[in-house]
């Protein structure tokens, strides 16, 4: 993707052959070379040069010339449809500066003043056609090499959330790309010397270090990541004097990078920001840890394959929240779900309460049905971008808050009572509002009347004036019409001639001697009249001076609601949580679900008749059949705590173990759970490998990306962690393949001790249940039946007997001939096999034991129990014939 460093190359002409209003252009160029930019001429913006090739290419419109020689390329679009045209750019990559008419070109003779007024770019521009329930982020990622340290801070300018972490020691930066991977920002603002690509952009050229591909990358000069400078410009913006108070007194890497931010916000002409009140540090270790690639082979809220709907994530099946807010809520709790027992707690507390009772928790849900997205209307009022219409939205959202506060207030239990005490519902500012504006206004200023009557006395007459100006106005065309016997005679109006009196061609001989002619068309002749003249002066100055008013009045209400923007953000922090519980009780209810009971010391995941929620869902709404419950246990501490999946391909071996993480996730999320019961000891961490993730794009093979996947596994998961192992393996030689999933099990089971799902088509590993206490084998299972395989999806203790991979393939409808013929390659192989178990067991002196016969545990406790000082060598000789007898038998 094209996108930062696509500095267009523009041809300056000399000075002296260029025309004024080229200079100009060429001045705003120079100070923009890495946007695209809009050159505001009457009603168009136009582009010219190269910008203007790109421009006609991405958009497809048309490209024209400037001048005769046509050496001056340009293409523009008007200016009132600007919008989408600017938001398919920024889409797609593209920095904007938007160079503006600075006056009114009526009221100059000379050439117009132009600037360049704002600069969009893909992460701080606003975008009406955003989902409720994403967020825009803009994020700085800080590295400080000395200090291995690294800081990421991201900002959504249309809802003012503003955030910052940082990591420490060698896996920093790794941690820090990862928790951008997480945030899928649109733009990723870092300094020069840390960029060295663009679409691929690496960090110190290590590959696990590429940052996200769709964000636009974004250098700043190095000093913008100094401490120096970034902190006292954060400390500045909030008024602090230090960064305490904020969380981020010690946490220099984080708040240097939320300074770069705002840095950069004041360099693209966003100076007014208000709303950003506050600035949260936060850890990832106080959350469940999902990384990257768990978030996404989840499908937690986003689907594996972009493009795909996103139906199958879990995200859409647990949101009916009624808000944008709870939307958005829902959306990062599902991505760092708790690991703090008594918020846990408190949530179920307050979702179990609403569950309880349905009418209680409808009328709730229904008055949550009046709020609109409080954030981004009251953004929008910051950042100077909202209308008289955008006011009365937000007034009517205030409206709306005492029925939320009323519908909360049932409740009390766990979180509500928190969120109900001093819930300011802000009556005397939408009062104020109400009171300020008329009901419907106009989308802009200036467009008709936005302020009501009775606010200002001044305006209210002069309305008066201009309208009963506007009235005689009316009267004279039918006086005039009397008086000259022309029927046809109108009294018009338009922006350059004012008000005038129109008369056709073919009446011009009785026109009387007092109109003075104004204008001549083809078919008609315009005059006007002293009287008339006088009328317009009264009315266009009464009307200027309305405008006048109307905007100083604006401007005021504009001043009074940011100065309760903070007051505002804390209730719509408040309307976020009330929607996302009563969201949670609503789905247990309507899909019964249950309370998962969360320990915190034990290292327990027992589920019972669960289901994964997206699955059924799916299945019941393309009425495909109905999701077959299963069961699960597993405990790290007493074992078992790695459970080996076998069963057929299709059997439903990757939903089981999806399932398990869903049930974790749904859970510390302080969700009701889509099982007859769950009990499970609080996980630090989900670690997935699940199928093949493309990465070809960047550069690495599926069965690298499977290994660099396995081993962050292996060396970062703890004991409390909950790990999902789905086909380990596979994407090499079988015996390769086979023997690093071995050892990766025998790793998993004796060092880290993590409750594990392992689904593996490799039969020989279910033999390590003799050798590994604390593993159990589980099995999907099927039945064959004459017309094929039929898969039960039930999940039961056991290993599969064998693979039945020819017989799915069969149902798959491959040829009848292939079939045949792997059946037969599938015997000789297997009667092969049969041979060399025989040859093992033969007492031959040239036995060779293949690496995946496990020995009879027997033999290896006897050997590990020996004395070897205390033996006699004939002691000796008799034991080695038992043992090779025992192992023979
Ligand atoms: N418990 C269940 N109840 C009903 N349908 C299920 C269940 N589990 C899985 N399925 C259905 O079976 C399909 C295959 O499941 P899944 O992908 O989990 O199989 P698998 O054993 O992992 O296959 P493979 O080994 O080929 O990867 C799913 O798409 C799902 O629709």
């Amino acid at each position: 993707m094209l996108a930062i460093g696509m500095s267009v190359e523009t041809p300056i002409p000399a000075p002296h052959t260029q025309t004024p209003v080229m200079r100009q252009f060429f001045a705003a160029k120079q100070a923009h070379p890495d946007c695209l930019l809009f050159f505001r001429m009457g009603d168009f913006y136009e582009l010219f040069y190269d910008d203007a090739i790109l421009v006609a290419r991405e958009l497809q419109i048309s490209l024209t010339a400037r001048d005769r020689e046509k050496a001056i390329p340009m293409c523009g679009v008007p200016y009132h449809a600007a919008e989408n045209y600017l938001q398919k750019l920024l889409r797609r990559g593209y920095r904007i500066a938007m160079c503006e008419q600075l006056e009114d070109p009526k009221l100059t003779k000379t050439l117009v003043r132009r600037g360049v007024t704002r600069v969009l770019t893909p992460g701080t521009a606003l975008d009406s056609s955003l989902a409720a329930n994403d967020n825009t982020f803009l994020a700085a990622l800080t590295l400080n090499t000395k200090s291995d340290a690294a800081g990421v801070a991201a900002l959504d300018l249309s809802t003012g959330e503003f955030r910052a972490t940082e990591f420490h020691g060698k896996s920093a930066i790794k941690e820090a790309v990862d928790e951008l991977h997480r945030l899928a920002p649109r733009e990723i603002l870092l300094a020069t010397n840390l960029r060295l690509g663009s679409a691929q952009t690496t960090l110190n050229g290590e590959e696990d270090e590429t940052l996200p591909a769709a964000a636009t990358k974004t250098p700043l000069e190095d000093w913008v990541f100094t401490a120096d400078y970034a902190l006292p410009l954060l400390q500045q913006h909030f008024r602090a004097n230090s960064l305490d108070g904020f969380g981020l007194g010690t946490h220099a890497s984080a708040a240097t990078a939320a300074g770069a931010l705002l840095h950069y916000l004041r360099a693209t002409h966003h100076e007014d920001l208000e709303h950003l009140d506050s600035l949260g540090y936060y850890e990832r270790a106080t959350c469940l840890e999902l990384d990257a690639v768990s978030v996404r082979n989840l499908e937690l809220t986003e689907p594996l394959f972009s493009g795909e709907s996103n139906q199958t994530t879990l995200l859409y099946t647990l949101d009916a929240c009624r808000t944008p807010m709870g939307k958005r809520l829902l959306r990062s709790t599902l991505l760092r779900p708790s690991i703090d027992p008594m918020q846990i707690a408190a949530r179920l507390d307050s979702v179990a309460e609403a569950h309880a009772s349905l009418p209680k928790r409808e009328t709730l849900r229904r008055a949550l049905d009046g709020i609109l997205d409080l954030e981004r209307l009251l953004a929008r009022i910051a950042l100077d971008s909202a209308g008289p219409r955008d006011v009365v939205a937000l007034c009517r959202t205030l409206s709306a808050l005492p029925g939320v506060l009323y519908g909360a207030k049932e409740f009390s239990q766990g979180r509500w009572s928190a969120l109900t005490q001093e819930f300011d519902t802000l009556e005397e500012l939408c009062g104020q509002i109400g009171r300020t504006l008329v009901e419907d206004p106009p989308l802009k200023l200036g467009e008709g009347d936005a302020i009501a009557q009775n606010v200002d006395a001044e305006m209210d007459e002069l309305r008066g004036l201009s309208r009963s100006g506007r009235e005689s106005i009316a009267a004279i065309e039918d006086r005039e019409r009397e008086r000259t016997g022309i029927s046809s005679l109108k009294v018009r109006f338009n922006s350059v001639f004012g008000y005038y009196l129109e008369i056709t061609k073919s009446n011009l001989a009785n026109v009387p001697a007092d109109y003075e002619r104004k204008q001549t068309l083809v078919n008609a002749e315009r005059f006007t009249t002293p009287e008339l003249k006088d009328y317009e002066r009264k009315i266009l100055t009464a009307q200027d001076r309305i405008a006048e008013i109307e905007r100083r009045i604006f401007v005021d209400l504009r001043r009074t609601i940011l100065e309760a923007a903070h007051r505002m953000r804390e209730t719509a922090r408040r309307v976020a949580e009330i929607d996302l519980l009563a969201n949670f009780a609503h789905l247990a209810a309507l899909r019964n679900w249950t309370r998962p009971v969360i320990e915190e010391d034990s290292t327990v995941l027992e589920f019972t008749e669960a289901r994964h929620p997206v699955v059924e869902l799916r299945l019941e709404e393309s009425a495909l059949g109905r999701f077959t419950p299963n069961s699960g246990f597993l405990d790290a501490t007493n074992g078992p705590s790695l459970a080996l999946i076998t069963g057929p391909n299709m059997g439903g071996k990757s939903t089981y173990l999806r399932m398990a993480a869903m049930l974790a996730v749904m859970a510390q999320c302080g969700c009701f759970v889509p099982a007859a019961s769950l009990r499970i000891g609080l996980v630090d961490r989900i670690f997935t490998r699940i199928g093949a993730s493309d990465n070809v794009a960047r550069g690495r093979s599926t069965f690298m990306v499977e290994m660099t996947e396995t081993a962050a596994i292996l060396n970062t998961a703890t004991a409390r962690s909950l790990i999902l192992l789905d086909e380990m393996g596979r994407g090499t030689a079988t015996y390769d393949g086979l023997s690093l999933a071995w050892a990766t099990v025998e790793h998993l089971h004796n060092k880290i001790g993590a409750r594990t799902l392992f689904a593996t088509h490799y039969h020989e590993l279910t033999l390590l249940h003799e050798q590994l206490t604390r593993l159990t084998n589980l099995r999907v299972a099927c039945r064959e039946t004459p017309t094929g395989i039929v898969f039960l999806h039930t999940v039961e203790s056991g290993a599969a007997d064998r693979s039945y991979g020819i017989e799915v393939a069969k149902l798959a409808g491959l040829p009848r001939e292939v079939i045949d013929r792997a059946r037969s390659v599938l015997k000789l192989h297997e009667k092969v096999e049969t041979q060399q178990v025989h040859a093992q067991a033969a007492p031959a002196p040239s036995m060779q034991m293949t690496i995946f016969t496990p020995l009879s545990q027997r033999v290896v406790d006897r050997v590990r129990e020996l004395d070897v000082d205390r033996m006699t060598p004939m002691e000796a000789l008799q034991l080695l014939s038992e043992l090779k007898r025992e192992i023979s038998e």
